[in-house]
């Protein structure tokens, strides 16, 4: 309820009560109108450096109660496609249910099944904290999960793993695998916007990535990550989504044509 800083995706309309920022104006996730898009020359191919993670190293995987978290090491960092250097902290998804799709951006009006994002900051504002509250503090990579013909090996490391992490709290540990394979082939294609966290404290210092490509998961796995993890009270946790926020004036920009 309200005054313990907790919140669900029930009660979306009243975060801003206990969250001011969430009723800002540069709010995520949004609508891609691709009529609207402006193509930006600069915006270079998104180059990741130190992706490969030795199956030696332990990542932390764990049910929050609003999505599966995989911790990620610092030394995973974005060697181009923003000004700034950024490290990684974490990744996660968002997804819907067997009744309908989940991703939190859409694409002229399309809600794809599903949604990774992986959140970065940038280590010249000092701690995660301060960079976490400071304009362009945080990068978030995101890229569309969508039913395809075949099983998506890269990501059996995470699936394989959800029901150790079934209950809210729980957590386990994954061994290092190829990170980057969880995102689309082309990262040359992306969306790019300023925007804010989808979920309280809303804190708008999110430099959003939003791929072209998608990432093509069976039905199979897309249906194990929308039935098998549980939220508050032992509910199915489905439905991670944030609707999408009006763009008050804001471009999206398009690496592409
Ligand atoms: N789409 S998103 O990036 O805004 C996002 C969500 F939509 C999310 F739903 C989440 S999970 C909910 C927020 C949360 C809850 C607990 C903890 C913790 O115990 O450490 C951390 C975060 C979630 F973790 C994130 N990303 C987090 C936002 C909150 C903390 C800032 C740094 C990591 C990015
Ligand atoms: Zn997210």
């Amino acid at each position: 309820g309200p005054g313990h800083g907790h919140w669900s995706y029930a009660d979306k309309d009243e975060w801003q009560l206990e969250f001011p920022f969430c009723s800002g104006q540069k709010q995520s996730p949004i609508n891609i109108d691709t009529n609207s898009t402006i193509f930006s020359h600069e915006l270079q191919p998104i180059v990741l450096a130190g992706y490969s993670l030795d199956p030696s190293e332990q990542l932390s995987l764990m049910n929050n109660g609003h999505t599966v978290v995989l911790q990620l090491p610092g030394s995973l960092t974005i060697a181009s496609g923003y000004p700034q250097e950024y490290r990684a902290m974490q990744l996660h998804l968002h997804w819907g249910s067997p009744e309908g799709p989940g991703s939190e951006h859409t694409v002229d009006g399309r809600r794809y099944d599903g949604e990774i994002h992986m959140v970065y900051y940038n280590p010249s504002c000092g701690s995660i904290k301060e960079a976490m509250k400071q304009p362009g503090g945080l990068a978030v990579l995101a890229a569309f999960l969508q039913v395809g013909p075949e099983d998506n090996m890269h990501y059996q490391p995470l699936l394989e793993q959800l029901h150790k992490v079934q209950e809210e709290g729980k957590e386990t540990t994954v061994a290092g695998f190829n990170i980057e394979g969880l995102l689309p082939a082309n990262l040359g294609r992306y969306y790019r916007y300023s925007g804010s966290l989808t979920t309280p404290p809303c804190y708008q210092t999110v430099n959003w990535t939003v791929f072209n490509w998608t990432v093509l998961l069976s039905k199979k796995q897309i249906s194990l990550l929308e039935t098998t993890l549980q939220g508050d009270d032992d509910t199915d946790l489905q439905n991670n989504f944030r609707l999408t926020q009006r763009l008050h004036g804001r471009k999206v920009l398009a690496s592409f044509q």
